[in-house]
């Protein structure tokens, strides 16, 4: 029995949404009950929940239970509603496009009710589907990036692409925990990811629990430790893929991406179908979330910076497809030729790479 966890950050129950707060992390480890739409709306706005794939299933099972709650028996009524919400919902965070990927395949699955009771029983069904399937996707992912590493490597990530950021294992850091299941040893270099600090908070604690050798350095160390630790690797998770490959994740990727090329090691970008969104382009398209300033000139509370200061705070970048070695997804791993090697993930049962 493998005495370590690989925990989960959100729960269904029939009157609430547990969650694990992520903000509490790692110091309070504090479970909520959202129990209303702006419950769910404030967790995902204010990253109580976060990660692109565990913000769908949570902002699934909000519209779920909301529209549990309405008394009109007219169809038609019940279906307005339930886009004003998901219209609501989808206002939280802009990037991930899990977020409205989720909410647009509970709207299309109570299309088909013939009642209202029939659409709410559908809309929690499918929100469960959700959360199933994905935990599903990141072991696969997690298989398939696995392959792609020898034991001892070592490894470097950003943010946190984990298991509380998905319904479980996490995608960038899936192979880790079933490196650790199958008694592979790899070791990870997580940086600290500034301002929100999910790498320091988030990725070291999860990885420590599952007994996973994982190391913490500042961003800027990342060169420093590429050179100094013989990385083999980078792996990033991600909010947004576009049809071209460009992809959006976590500040500070970018610049990852270019150490990778530079430093001559590979790049990965793991990520679920349910990120790639075929109907952006390029990453021009992708919307950058730009958040408070006081996650910058703040710290845990206290003031790092003079009042008044000015402060851009993109909470993403992009990093171009050219500079992406593979996407590794439930569906295999595709090296390059992005444009049309993605769209066809979506048609076929398994991607074989292109050798
Ligand atoms: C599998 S999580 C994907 C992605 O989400 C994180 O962003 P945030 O912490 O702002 O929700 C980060 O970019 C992860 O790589």
């Amino acid at each position: 029995m493998n005495s370590f966890v690989i925990p989960r950050s959100v729960e269904w129950h029939e009157t609430h949404v547990t969650i694990l707060n992520q903000q509490k992390l790692p110091s309070i480890t504090e479970y909520m009950d959202l129990h209303t739409l702006e419950d769910v709306h404030e967790a995902i706005a204010t990253l109580k929940v976060r990660g692109a794939p565990a913000i769908g299933i949570t902002a699934a099972y909000g519209l779920a239970l909301a529209a549990s709650r309405y008394e009109t028996e007219s169809v038609d009524e019940f279906q307005r509603r339930l886009q004003q919400d998901r219209d609501y919902l989808a206002s939280a965070r802009p990037t991930a496009v899990n977020l409205f990927w989720a909410l647009d395949r509970l709207v299309a699955a109570a299309k088909s009710a013939a009642s209202v009771n029939e659409a709410k029983t559908m809309l929690i069904h499918e929100a469960i589907r959700i959360q199933i399937e994905d935990e599903d996707v990141c072991h696969r992912i997690g298989e398939y990036a696995l392959s792609l590493f020898r034991p001892g490597d070592r490894v470097m990530t950003i943010c946190n692409a984990g298991s509380i950021a998905t319904a479980r294992y996490g995608t960038a850091l899936a192979p880790f925990y079933l490196a650790k299941e199958k008694g592979i040893e790899l070791s990870v270099y997580a940086l600290e990811t500034r301002p929100v600090l999910q790498g320091a908070r988030l990725t070291t604690w999860e990885l420590m629990q599952a007994g996973v050798d994982v190391t913490l350095i500042t961003d800027n160390m990342a060169a420093q430790t590429i050179k100094a630790k013989h990385i083999n690797a980078i792996i990033v998770g991600a909010d947004r893929i576009a049809r071209n490959g460009d992809t959006a994740n976590k500040i500070g990727t970018f610049g990852l991406a270019l150490l990778a090329q530079s430093f001559g090691i590979p790049f990965y970008v793991a990520a679920p179908l349910s990120t790639i969104d075929i109907k952006t382009k390029t990453g021009a398209d992708i919307p950058i979330e730009e958040r408070h300033p006081d996650e910058v000139t703040h710290l845990a509370g206290v003031r790092i910076a003079p009042e008044g200061v000015n402060v851009y705070n993109p909470a993403f970048d992009v990093t171009p497809n050219e500079l992406i070695t593979a996407i590794i997804t439930e569906k295999g791993i595709v090296r390059g030729h992005y444009e049309t090697a993605l769209p066809s993930l979506f048609t076929k049962e398994e991607h074989h790479e292109t050798i």
